[in-house]
């Protein structure tokens, strides 16, 4: 980049101050969560192309250029240490890469999820299952060069276009999801001036296949515990939210760690609900849930389309929450759930956004809630790329 690290952060929390404007006061910035600059991305999204014998893996472009990216320094060491062994694999299985410009060929994506353990879960997009048997035939060669493979699968994209992967996943090993151990910082100093109590902590998350997952492992585990601090500290003294809901929460990361933060000493803990509209997440949350030992009854996950939920309409789901964290993908929560929110009684409200032009105009929806606190995480190094929490109160 020919520029380091910290430099890029300091412009990069700039533009987005500048993004945001008045909608978040310089006074209200805490100080912004770093990444590593190398070798903090758990995930590879690489296009195969070339021949099964030499594939590349990396980018290709539809002209039948590529770009070998397998020691592209930006990934965790577990995943440049599998890439080569992936490209020997797929020679000695004879998974012909798709070629873009002939529309033939197998092999269009190698998807790679590293775990905080080193574990792995490896994804074959094939355009069709016509090679998904040699898969399996070669799966236990496969783990003897792999030991750490804990989750393979055959998905299927057959349609001739620029997207990552398909409906239909089919999961070769007997487990279907990756356990990704987070370990959770202690708590930070608290906006109201008084300690929080919040000790290191492991959240378990189970990923499912086709499931959403932050990229950069130790960020994520900076944003969740940022989230967990802020959520124990209400700015009129009331003490931690009770009653919570996780919009767009994918496989929980929010939820389970608000629901695990309270509860100790003797205290039954907030209620919780999560609400995302990937089944296959919801799974992954529950099962994350029970694996924490937190009870159905309190810590609850269901599958809908948050876009359409009242947060003042809600019996059913409990009442209105106390505090609401909402995350949702690059185009924001959108006019209708802002329009529910800023009319709801909800207090206080936790958004972390990929995308500060559209928390911006969101911001801009909901008047009544104005920005307490704000800080910027650096998901996405050496890109223009920001993750940003705001928490809000009315
Ligand atoms: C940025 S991810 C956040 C996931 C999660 N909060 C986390 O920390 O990993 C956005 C999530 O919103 C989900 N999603 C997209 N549209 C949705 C909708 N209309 N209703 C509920 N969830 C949605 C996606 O499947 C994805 O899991």
């Amino acid at each position: 980049m020919g520029m380091a690290l910290p430099d890029q952060l300091t412009a990069k929390q700039g533009a987005v101050a500048q993004r945001l404007g008045a909608h978040v006061p310089d006074a209200v910035w805490e100080p912004p969560a770093m990444s590593e600059p190398l070798h903090f991305r758990n995930k590879a999204k690489m296009a195969v192309s070339g021949m099964a014998g030499t594939p590349v893996l990396g980018l290709a472009d539809r002209w039948g250029g590529a770009v070998d990216l397998r020691s592209c320094p930006l990934h965790v060491p577990a995943i440049e240490e599998a890439l080569p062994v992936l490209a020997g694999f797929i020679g000695r299985a004879g998974l012909e890469p798709y070629s873009i410009p002939s529309r033939r060929g197998e092999l269009k994506h190698l998807l790679v999820t590293a775990s905080p353990d080193g574990d792995l879960m490896v994804r074959f997009v094939l355009r069709s299952r016509r090679l998904v048997g040699r898969l399996r035939d070669g799966l236990a060669h496969l783990r003897g060069l792999l030991p750490t493979l804990a989750v393979a699968s055959a998905n299927i994209q057959p349609i001739h276009q620029a997207i990552l992967e398909g409906d239909e996943e089919i999961v070769l090993t007997e487990e279907d999801n990756l356990l990704m151990r987070l370990s959770l910082p202690g708590g930070t100093r608290a906006a109201s001036g008084g300690p929080t109590a919040s000790a290191p902590r492991e959240l378990a998350l189970h990923l499912p296949t086709r499931s959403f997952f932050q990229t950069n492992t130790a960020v994520a585990e900076a944003l969740y515990a940022t989230a967990r601090d802020w959520a124990a500290d209400s700015p009129d003294g009331a003490g931690p939210a009770r009653r919570m809901w996780d919009l767009f929460c994918g496989v929980g990361g929010f939820a389970l760690a608000l629901a695990g933060a309270a509860g100790q000493g003797g205290d039954r803990g907030p209620s919780v609900l999560g609400v995302e509209i990937s089944s296959a997440a919801v799974d992954g949350a529950r099962a994350s849930a029970a694996l924490a030992g937190l009870p159905a009854d309190r810590v609850r996950f269901e599958t809908g389309d948050a876009r359409v939920l009242d947060p003042s309409a809600a019996r059913e789901l409990g009442g209105l929450p106390d505090l609401l964290v909402v995350n949702p993908p690059r185009r924001g929560i959108g006019e209708e759930l802002a329009g529910r929110i800023e009319a709801s009684g909800v207090a206080r409200v936790l958004y972390s956004s990929c995308n500060p032009a559209t928390l911006a105009v969101d911001l801009a929806r909901m008047p009544s809630l104005r920005v307490r606190r704000a800080r910027l995480f650096d998901m996405f190094p050496h890109t223009s790329h920001a993750e940003v929490l705001v928490e809000l109160a009315r």
